[in-house]
C-alpha cells in the first residue's frame, strides 16, 4: 500500500522532472567538490605537518580549497532552490487536481464530506509532500550515488577502510525498513487525529453562536481540549521514534568512523599506511555516511507524505457520479427538458421518480411542493450536481452529460437558498459572475437587485469589506447580493431557490420586485416560496413525493382544487412559505 502511494508520488513529481534531475545533479556534483576538497586539505595538511613546506609553498592548494569551498556552498544551494522550485510546481498542480476533481465531484461530495477535512487534505495535506519532494525524492538518488563515489576512491586508497564502509553501509538502509512499519502505523494516527482536531474547531468556530445558545461552549472546549490532548500524544509518538532512529544511525555511523580510525591509528604507529592516504580516507569516511544520514532525517517526511497522500489520493480516486462530455450547448433560445428523470440518493426509495416536463425558452417556471418534495433536487439535476439513476436532462435536444460542463455552467445564473458570499469586498464577491465586470456594470447590477444605495452608504462603497458568508449584511441583503450577481452574470439560464426566511413586508416586496426584473427574457426556473412569484409564473409545477401531480397557471391549477388548491388554502402566504408556497 505505501509502496503505492510512494509510486504515485513519484509520478506526480515526474510533472516537475527537470527541476527534480537539475537537484540531484548539482547535489551529486557538490559530492564530489567534497571529495575534491578532501583531497586538498589532506594534501596541505600532509605538506604542512609531515615534510614542514613553508606555507608559501601550499599558496596553491589553499586557493583551490577556498575555490572548492565556495563552488560546494554554490552548488549545494542551486541544488537546494531546484528542489524547493520542482516541489512548489508539484503541489500547485496537486492543488488544482483536487481542485478540478472536487468540482468533478460536484458540490453534493463536498457537502458529505466535512469541509474542514477537505480543507486540511487540501492545505496541511499537499504542504506535507514538500519535504518528501523537495528533500525525500533527491536524497534516494544521491544515496545510490555519493557513497559510491566515496567508495570507489576510498578502495584505490585503502581497501581495509573500504571493507569497513561496504559492510556496514547497508546497515542503515535496512534499519529503516524494519522501523518503517512502525513509523507509518503512527503517522497514520497523526494524520487522521489531525483531521479529526480540524474538523472539530471548524465546527466549533463556525457553530459558536448555535454552542453559546445551548450552553455547550465549555463541553466543546473541553472535547477540543481532549483531541489536541491525543493529537499531541500521537505526535509524540511520531518523534520518539524519529529521534529513536536517529540517534541508532548516528551511533552505527560513528562506530563504523571510529573503527576506520582506530585502524588506522594502529597501523600508523607500526608504518603500514602513510599519514596522505589515511587522513584522506579519514576525511571521507564522514561523507560516505552523509546521504545515508540525510536520507533517514527525511525518511520521517517520507511517512508524514504518505499518511496525508493516502487521504489525497482517496479524493482524487473517487469516480465522480456526474459524467459530463465536450459538446458545446446548442445554439439559440435554451429550453430544458427532462425525461423519465430518476433521482436516487440510495436512501431507500428514489427522492424523484420518472419527472417528464419542458421548462420552455424564455418562459418563467414556478416549482412549488411540501418540504421534502424533491425541488432542489430536480434543480441540482439540471444543474449538473447529481446524477440520474435513469432518465436524464435535455438541453435544446441535447443530453446534458453530452455537453462541456464549463460551457453549461456560463450559461446559467444559479441562486440558491442560502447563497454563498466570501470573505472579501462586495466588489469581489460581485465579479465572482464575471470577473472583468467594471464598476458601472456592477453598480447597475446592484441597482436592479435594490442594493445600490445600500452598498453607497458602507465605508468605501463596492470596495467595502463583508466577512465571511456575509457577515456585515442582513439576511435581506445577502440575497439581493446573490441577486445582483445574477444580474451581473446576465445570463440566458436562471435557476432560483427563493429564501424561505422571513423578511420583512418591505423587503420582500422589493426582493419579489427585484426576481420579476431577473427572470423577464430569461428560461427561468423558480422554487417557489413567495406567491407573488407563483402568480406571475408561466407554469406552475406542483412537486409531490418525488412525482409531478399538477402543472398549469395559478388561475387553473387553483380552479383543480387539487394539491396546489390545498397548498395555497394552508394559510396566509407567510404560513405557506413553510410549504414552498
Ligand atoms: N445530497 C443528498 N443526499 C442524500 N439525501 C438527500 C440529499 N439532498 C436531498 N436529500 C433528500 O431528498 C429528499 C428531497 O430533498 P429536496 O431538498 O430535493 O426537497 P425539497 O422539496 O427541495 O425540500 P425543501 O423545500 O425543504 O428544501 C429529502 O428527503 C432529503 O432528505
Amino acid at each position: 500500500m505505501a509502496r503505492d502511494i510512494d509510486r504515485r508520488l513519484v509520478a506526480a513529481g515526474r510533472g516537475a522532472r527537470r527541476g527534480l534531475t537539475a537537484a540531484i545533479a548539482l547535489g551529486f556534483a557538490a559530492g564530489i567538490a567534497v571529495i575534491v576538497q578532501a583531497f586538498v586539505l589532506a594534501r596541505i595538511v600532509s605538506a604542512l605537518v609531515f615534510r614542514h613546506v613553508a606555507l608559501g609553498a601550499v599558496r596553491d592548494d589553499l586557493v583551490a580549497l577556498g575555490v572548492l569551498f565556495v563552488v560546494r556552498a554554490g552548488l549545494s544551494f542551486g541544488a537546494e532552490v531546484a528542489a524547493h522550485r520542482a516541489a512548489a510546481s508539484v503541489k500547485l498542480s496537486l492543488r488544482r487536481l483536487l481542485l478540478d476533481h472536487l468540482f468533478a465531484l460536484g458540490p453534493h461530495y463536498a457537502a458529505g464530506e466535512r469541509s474542514a477535512d477537505l480543507a486540511a487534505t487540501a492545505l496541511e495535506g499537499i504542504e506535507a509532500l514538500e519535504p518528501y519532494l523537495a528533500r525525500y525524492l533527491p536524497q534516494m538518488a544521491l544515496v545510490a550515488m555519493v557513497p559510491l563515489a566515496v567508495l570507489a576512491v576510498v578502495l584505490r586508497f585503502d581497501w581495509i577502510s573500504a571493507l569497513i564502509l561496504v559492510v556496514s553501509g547497508p546497515i542503515i538502509p535496512l534499519f529503516m525498513v524494519f522501523i518503517g512499519y512502525r513509523a507509518e502505523a503512527i503517522n497514520q494516527r497523526q494524520w487522521r487525529q489531525l483531521l479529526v482536531m480540524s474538523a472539530h474547531f471548524l465546527d466549533a468556530v463556525q457553530g459558536i453562536t448555535t454552542l453559546k445558545l445551548f450552553g455547550r461552549a465549555r463541553d466543546e472546549i473541553a472535547l477540543i481540549g481532549r483531541i489536541s490532548d491525543d493529537y499531541r500524544r500521537v505526535t509524540m509518538a511520531g518523534l520518539r521514534v524519529a529521534f529513536l532512529t536517529s540517534a541508532a544511525l548516528e551511533f552505527f555511523a560513528s562506530l563504523s568512523i571510529a573503527l576506520v580510525a582506530v585502524l588506522f591509528g594502529a597501523r600508523l604507529i607500526h608504518g603500514d599506511i602513510a599519514f596522505f592516504p589515511a587522513f584522506f580516507v579519514l576525511l571521507l569516511v564522514p561523507e560516505f555516511f552523509l546521504p545515508l544520514r540525510g536520507l533517514a532525517t527525511h525518511y520521517h517526511a517520507r511517512m508524514n507524505a504518505l499518511a496525508a497522500a493516502r487521504r489525497l489520493f482517496d479524493v482524487l480516486d473517487t469516480v465522480p457520479m456526474v459524467r459530463w462530455g465536450d459538446a458545446a450547448v446548442p445554439a439559440g433560445a435554451i429550453s430544458i427538458g427532462c425525461a423519465g428523470l430518476v433521482v436516487d440518493y440510495g436512501l431507500g426509495a428514489p427522492v424523484l421518480r420518472g419527472i417528464d416536463c419542458v421548462f420552455p425558452a424564455g418562459s418563467l417556471t414556478a416549482i412549488v411542493g411540501r418540504s421534502g418534495a424533491g425541488k432542489s433536487s430536480l434543480a441540482a439535476a439540471m444543474l449538473g450536481f447529481v446524477a440520474p439513476a435513469s432518465g436524464g436532462v435535455v438541453v435544446n435536444g441535447a443530453p446534458l452529460d453530452t455537453l462541456d460542463r464549463a460551457a453549461w455552467w456560463r450559461c446559467l445564473a444559479y441562486v440558491p437558498q442560502a447563497p454563498r458570499l466570501f470573505a472579501g469586498s462586495i466588489a469581489d464577491n460581485l465579479r465572482l459572475a464575471r470577473p472583468d465586470a467594471a464598476a458601472p456594470a456592477m453598480l447597475a447590477a446592484l441597482a436592479r437587485a435594490g442594493l445600490r444605495d445600500v452598498v453607497m452608504a458602507l465605508p468605501g462603497g463596492l470596495d467595502a469589506m463583508i466577512g465571511d458568508g456575509g457577515a456585515g449584511l442582513s439576511g435581506g441583503q445577502v440575497q439581493r447580493l446573490a441577486l445582483a450577481r445574477a444580474f451581473l452574470k446576465d445570463a440566458p439560464v436562471l435557476i432560483l431557490d427563493e429564501a424561505t426566511a422571513h423578511l420583512d413586508l418591505e423587503t420582500e416586496a422589493e426582493l419579489t420586485a427585484a426576481i420579476g426584473d431577473l427572470v423577464r427574457g430569461r428560461t427561468a426556473i423558480v422554487i417557489a416560496h413567495r406567491l407573488a412569484t407563483v402568480r406571475h409564473a408561466d407554469r406552475i409545477l406542483v412537486l409531490d413525493a418525488g412525482r409531478i401531480v399538477e402543472s398549469g397557471t395559478h388561475a387553473a391549477l387553483l380552479a383543480l382544487g387539487g394539491v396546489y388548491a390545498a397548498l395555497i388554502g394552508s394559510g396566509s402566504v407567510d404560513a405557506a412559505a413553510s410549504c414552498a408556497i
